[in-house]
């Protein structure tokens, strides 16, 4: 689903964000992208999303080259991808039902096809009774599973979340973490940026570990990190 190959990225400004990065999300499969601040997670993650380009190595989704994409064509990568940031970064002013369908909307699906489908996506978050609830009548962990219904309405083949669970206290951070697995088990790729160590040592899947650029050799959780 996701393969660097030697990528390196240094910023302008002349910082080395990441060096030499190769490793393989399989198809399906859910992991964790771990590693001190700095490390260079989101810049791995942003070169994934193409709001970055790699300054040397390649970057595939899916086996098809991303790094020397035209403009033109990100569009329609980024279409395949579901992003959740920390901060959801929901429209206030808009309810959870408008929020959740706006990739659809973007994308043109009729008025049945948006309800049909915004619908089953806050099925899969538990949140279908608060479809016209505005978000500040939700809590934190309602409003970042508002961010996460509205990442996999279109039903992306591959999921990445940065720092999901940085403002929610263990049990709501476990909570969206099994979430994230539920996803996974429809078929949906993950892959999951994290300081927390302590959250990731309680879950089993692959660990990606950067650190100061480098990927070190990737370990189960729960192994020594
Ligand atoms: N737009 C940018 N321009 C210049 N340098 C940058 C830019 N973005 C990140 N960097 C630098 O690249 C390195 C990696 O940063 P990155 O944000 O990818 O790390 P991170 O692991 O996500 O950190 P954090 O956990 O604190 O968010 C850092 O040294 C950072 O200062």
């Amino acid at each position: 689903m996701i393969r660097f190959e030697q990528v390196s990225k240094a910023y302008s400004g002349g910082a080395q964000a990441l060096q030499n990065v190769s490793f393989h999300l399989g198809k399906g499969e859910m992991a964790f992208l771990t590693g001190h601040s700095g490390a260079g997670k989101s810049t791995l993650l942003r070169l994934i999303t193409l709001q970055e380009r790699p300054s040397a190595g390649k970057v595939s989704i899916n086996g098809h080259d991303i790094s020397r994409l035209r403009s033109a064509q990100i569009p329609l990568v980024r279409r395949d991808i579901g992003i959740i940031f920390q901060d959801h970064r929901l429209l206030m002013d808009k309810t959870v039902f408008e929020n959740v369908a706006l990739p659809l909307i973007v994308v043109g699906f009729t008025a049945g096809e948006i309800r049909k489908r915004v619908q089953t996506a806050l099925g899969w978050v538990g949140l279908s009774d608060k479809a016209h609830c505005y978000p500040i009548q939700l809590s934190g962990g309602e409003q970042q599973r508002v961010g996460i219904a509205r990442a996999v309405v279109n039903k992306p083949p591959l999921l990445l979340a940065d720092e999901p669970t940085g403002n929610l206290d263990p049990k709501l951070s476990m909570d969206i973490l099994r979430l994230f697995e539920d996803l996974n088990s429809l078929g949906i790729s993950v892959l999951v940026a994290t300081h927390d160590l302590g959250l990731i040592a309680r879950m089993r899947h692959h660990t990606f570990t950067l650190k100061q650029g480098r990927m070190l050799g990737d370990s189960l959780a729960g192994d020594d990190l």
